[in-house]
């Protein structure tokens, strides 16, 4: 069965059209050298921006020096509420150094320390968008006290922050992060209740490797030809309840994200 994720990006929505009735919100995306999946999102960004009122504008850039002046220069612009920086920065970039030249309060992605460091203190105003999502589908679908998550992938825009979000004292789940170096994927993956995939890989989690009647998330976006297509093989779908893509964590991410901006436009800066 999938989960239907689009009404779920439709209340997000709901609120933030209201919001956008007594503010005009400005985002900036910035890129450099976008991969396709960074391409995807910024068509998704532009599209959702569009029909929210939200004021729009992406950034592709040619390198990570003009991204930082860029940084400076939109963390003062009073006119500018939110600033988006698509990961991966290209081989070498220093991660943290850019983040930190985000102001914590437009950094909508989460990406500065200080936000990163609100995220372990349980305020999740700024969490990482996907992350949020992921959090936003699964709490709408089931109950996460005790749960056996196991999430395939620790990067900074999903896996890590969300293995912190689910750890919560209230959601409580039990949570197990794997990545390349994991020893017996399958054997982590058939005992869990619920499974996050993102890796990258298109139809990397296959249907022997999860749980009859298990909950999955899948969070890839790879383009194959001219097709989008998640990192779950779409057989899965048979035995579990599955987030399709297109159309899944993708466009409640988007939704999370325009909320935030709308958020902090509406009230002088705090989420
Ligand atoms: N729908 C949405 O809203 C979003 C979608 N995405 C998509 O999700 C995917 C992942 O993105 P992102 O997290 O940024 O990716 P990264 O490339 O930053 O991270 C990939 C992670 O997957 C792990 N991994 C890769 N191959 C394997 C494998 N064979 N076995 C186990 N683990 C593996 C890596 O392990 P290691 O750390 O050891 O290298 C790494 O932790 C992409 O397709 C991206 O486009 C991303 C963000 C939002
Ligand atoms: N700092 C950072 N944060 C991210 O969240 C981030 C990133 N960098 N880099 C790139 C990846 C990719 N990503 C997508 C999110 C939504 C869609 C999306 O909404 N796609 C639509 C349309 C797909 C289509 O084209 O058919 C859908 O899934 O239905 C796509 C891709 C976020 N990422």
């Amino acid at each position: 069965m999938f989960i239907d994720c689009k009404s779920i990006a439709k209340s997000i929505d709901e609120e933030t059209i209201a919001l956008t009735r007594l503010t005009k919100p400005k985002l900036v995306s910035l890129a450099v050298n976008p991969d396709e999946g960074t391409i995807s999102y910024l068509k998704s960004q532009q599209k959702k921006a569009k029909s929210l009122n939200v004021e729009h504008e992406i950034f592709v850039l040619d390198n990570v020096e003009i991204l930082s002046e860029k940084l400076l220069e939109f963390s003062k612009d009073e006119t500018v509420h939110g600033i988006f920086v698509a990961h991966p920065l290209p081989k070498g970039a220093d991660e943290l150094q850019v983040a930190s030249l985000i102001d914590p309060e437009k950094d909508v992605e989460g990406r500065n320390p200080v936000n990163l460091g609100r995220l372990m203190y349980g305020e999740e105003g700024f969490a990482p968008c996907t992350a949020a999502a992921i959090v936003e589908i699964l709490t709408r679908t089931t109950q996460l006290m005790g749960k056996n998550v196991v999430i395939v992938g620790r990067s900074n825009t999903v896996g890590l922050p969300l293995s912190v979000m689910l750890l919560r004292r209230d959601r409580s789940a039990t949570v197990t992060v794997c990545h390349t170096k994991t020893q017996n994927l399958e054997e982590k993956t058939l005992q869990a209740d619920i499974v996050v995939v993102a890796v990258g890989h298109a139809g990397f989690l296959k249907p022997e490797m999860v749980r009859e009647n298990a909950l999955v998330i899948d969070v890839g976006i790879n383009v194959v030809g001219d097709r989008v297509v998640g990192d779950v093989d779409p057989e899965v779908e048979k035995k579990c309840s599955l987030t399709p893509v297109p159309g899944g964590v993708g466009v409640v991410t988007t939704a999370i994200l325009m909320n935030r901006v709308a958020r902090i436009a509406s009230r002088g800066g705090k989420v």
